[in-house]
């Protein structure tokens, strides 16, 4: 079941590697049943914020829990599932042999084992390649791998570093659904993601972490949603008086067979539509627009803003 039960909480959390804060009193709730993105430019944060919630980097500051308990306690641990960004899997290993080890490490019992490792690599669409070594693995069937031993101890909560990453486009689809379905069963899921399209169709809730502070936090819709923009249609033929609506004071642009009206609050919108109706109109589409989230994520994120990584600054031509 789904609801309002925090399951990842951080209060004012701050986290300094020397000079350098990456965290800046970060406060953040994940409720249990969500699919939660963390968006951000390299170097943002991401990464460590996802580390001291896992008990792998000390906090400097402030609080952060997990299941109810301050991040990093081990039996917190065995209840959530990780899945890194450029994992390395030893090669000698088949799909099957590298999940009895994981198990092991998770304390599951051989039968246990034995019984779960089929299940799990069907579901994540490779149990057919189960007994071949990763060195013949595809980089999509090492990703559906490194997800099979992320939920294998069926955790509560599953942290997912570029889940998708090198996963072809029907197999997205099918990782979606799959994560859709783990959210389903009640388990939340993190997830840390470029491929911002991904997030914008499986993510219930995203963050903007822009040099250790969160710049935006919201639904997909709210982010994207473009307030006081809407998108008008009418039946075949018929034209939108365009005069008597810029005479109400909003601004009209015809695109193609639809006509795009910018109000100055939400509900003005019904103004244009009582005109619609006096003039004997027929509406056949209205839509609020959207604007996408990569839209969102480029104008909050300052591509030259100080303080990005290095790195990052060299990625995009050395500036
Ligand atoms: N062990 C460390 N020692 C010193 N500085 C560090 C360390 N780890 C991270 N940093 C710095 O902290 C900041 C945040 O880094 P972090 O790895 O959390 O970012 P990120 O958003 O995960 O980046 P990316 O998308 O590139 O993985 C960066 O300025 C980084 O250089």
């Amino acid at each position: 079941m789904s609801g309002q039960e925090p399951v990842i909480v951080t209060e004012q959390l701050q986290k300094s590697y020397g000079e350098v804060e990456a965290l800046k009193r970060v406060s953040l709730t994940v409720n249990r049943g969500e699919i939660f993105g963390l968006l951000g430019q390299n170097g943002a944060g991401k990464s460590t914020l996802i580390k001291i919630l896992l008990g792998i980097v000390r906090k400097t500051e402030g609080s952060a829990t997990l299941l109810g308990e301050p991040a990093g306690r081990s039996d917190v641990r065995r209840r959530v599932g990780y899945l890194p960004e450029d994992h390395q899997f030893p090669q000698y290993h088949t799909g099957a042999s590298l999940l009895h080890f994981y198990g092991q490490l998770y304390g599951m019992s051989r039968d246990d084992r034995r019984r779960k490792i089929p299940e799990v690599l069907e579901t994540v669409g490779i149990r057919k390649r189960m007994d071949s070594k990763l060195r013949t693995y595809s980089k999509g069937m090492k990703q559906r791998l490194g997800i099979a031993q992320a939920i294998f101890h069926d955790p509560d909560v599953i942290f997912l570093d570029e889940p998708t990453d090198g996963v072809d486009p029907v197999g997205r689809k099918e990782l979606r659904e799959l994560f859709e379905k783990l959210r389903d069963q009640g388990r939340t899921l993190f997830v840390n993601s470029h491929l911002l399209q991904e997030v914008e169709l499986v993510c219930t809730r995203v963050a903007i972490l822009q040099r250790g502070e969160i710049v935006r936090l919201g639904t997909v819709a709210d982010l994207t949603r473009q307030e006081g923009r809407f998108v008008i249609g009418l039946a075949p033929g018929q034209e939108l008086p365009a005069d008597e609506v810029i005479r109400l004071g909003y601004r009209l642009e015809k695109a193609g067979a639809f006509w795009e009206v910018v109000v100055n609050d939400p509900t003005d919108i019904d103004r244009v539509l009582e005109l619609v109706s006096a003039r004997g109109l027929k509406l056949r589409h209205l839509v609020e627009k959207k604007q996408s989230l990569e839209d969102v994520f480029v104008r909050e994120t300052d591509q030259n803003a100080p303080g990005t990584d290095e790195r990052s600054r060299k990625q995009r031509g050395g500036r």
